[in-house]
């Protein structure tokens, strides 16, 4: 088995999609290292055999897979040669180009999780460059499943488009979420009920959404034609132009994307 240096390896995305990935087998502690700056390394208690460094150098030169999982601006501060290693990297907006120009490596895979992993619910686009063998992207669907559902992609600035769809995570949805909340707490409802309800709400369309045949845009139809409060409440909304709000987003989320770190 390969040993998986992951650097940031103690930030919110690497937890997020270690431990799925642990629990399942996919890696094994003894052949995972962590690093940080500050040494800090929570969550991973029940893997007392992983590793942890604050030495990138040292944690590059005993893996064989060298996974990217610090911050955007923080990447620019890494001095690393990765030439020879199969590099995996979760960082928004940094293409392959840029990795290759600035750590040396060839073989890349870049992915786009987001931070329903810990839940094992990302949906997990991934594009990786022709020298990356099978095996290896065998191995990379197989990690990102543990966390979710992986997407291989076959081009990569469609990854700028998903960071801002999918890679948002929960962000979005609790955006609507909170409206909902706020508008029930001005009716008159008790705020920890509102927030049980609206928490309720949001999971139980989630799982209708995901395992229903009938598509969004059909399930909005059926309400519509079902001319109830539902049917009020939505042709109030999209007479407000709630899509154009949500086209803005997801606009201006992509634009940030990317822009991206042109050089390192
Ligand atoms: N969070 C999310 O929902 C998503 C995040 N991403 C991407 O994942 C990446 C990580 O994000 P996220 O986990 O949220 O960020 P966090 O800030 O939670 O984690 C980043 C980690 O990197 C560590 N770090 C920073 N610099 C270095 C360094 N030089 N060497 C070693 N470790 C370092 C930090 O620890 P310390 O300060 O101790 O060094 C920190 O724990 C980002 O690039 C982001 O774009 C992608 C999709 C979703
Ligand atoms: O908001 C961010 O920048 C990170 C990257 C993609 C999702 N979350």
């Amino acid at each position: 088995m390969r040993t998986i240096g992951v650097i940031g390896g103690g930030g919110w995305l690497a937890g997020a999609l270690l431990r799925p990935a642990l629990a399942d087998g996919i890696i094994r502690p003894e052949r995972l290292i962590l690093s940080s700056r500050s040494g800090d390394m929570s969550g991973f208690d029940a893997w007392p055999r992983i590793r942890a460094t604050t030495d990138n150098a040292e944690l590059v030169a005993a893996s064989d897979i060298v996974m990217l999982c610090v911050r955007p601006n923080d990447l620019a501060e890494l001095s690393l040669d990765l030439s020879g290693k199969l590099v995996i990297s979760v960082v928004a907006g940094v293409t392959m180009d840029v990795l290759a120009r600035s750590f040396g490596a060839r073989r890349i895979v870049r992915a786009m999780p987001n931070a329903c992993a810990e839940q094992r619910l990302s949906f997990t686009p991934w594009f990786a460059t022709d020298s990356v063998s099978d095996d290896e992207a065998h191995f990379v669907f197989r990690f990102f499943s543990a966390s979710g559902r992986a997407h291989g992609i076959t081009e990569e600035a469609q990854l700028d488009y998903f960071t801002a769809l999918t890679g948002s995570g929960p962000a979005f949805p609790a955006l609507f979420a909170d409206a909902m909340i706020r508008h029930a707490i001005g009716a008159g409802i008790a705020p920890d009920t509102a927030v049980a309800a609206v928490r309720q709400l949001f999971m139980g369309a989630g799982v209708l959404m995901a395992q229903s045949e009938t598509t969004p845009a059909e399930l909005v139809d059926v309400f519509l034609d079902y001319q109830g409060t539902t049917a009020a409440g939505l042709t109030a909304m999209i007479e407000a132009d709630v899509g154009s709000a949500i086209f803005k987003g997801l606009s201006a989320a992509r634009r940030r994307a990317a822009k991206g770190l042109a050089a390192l």
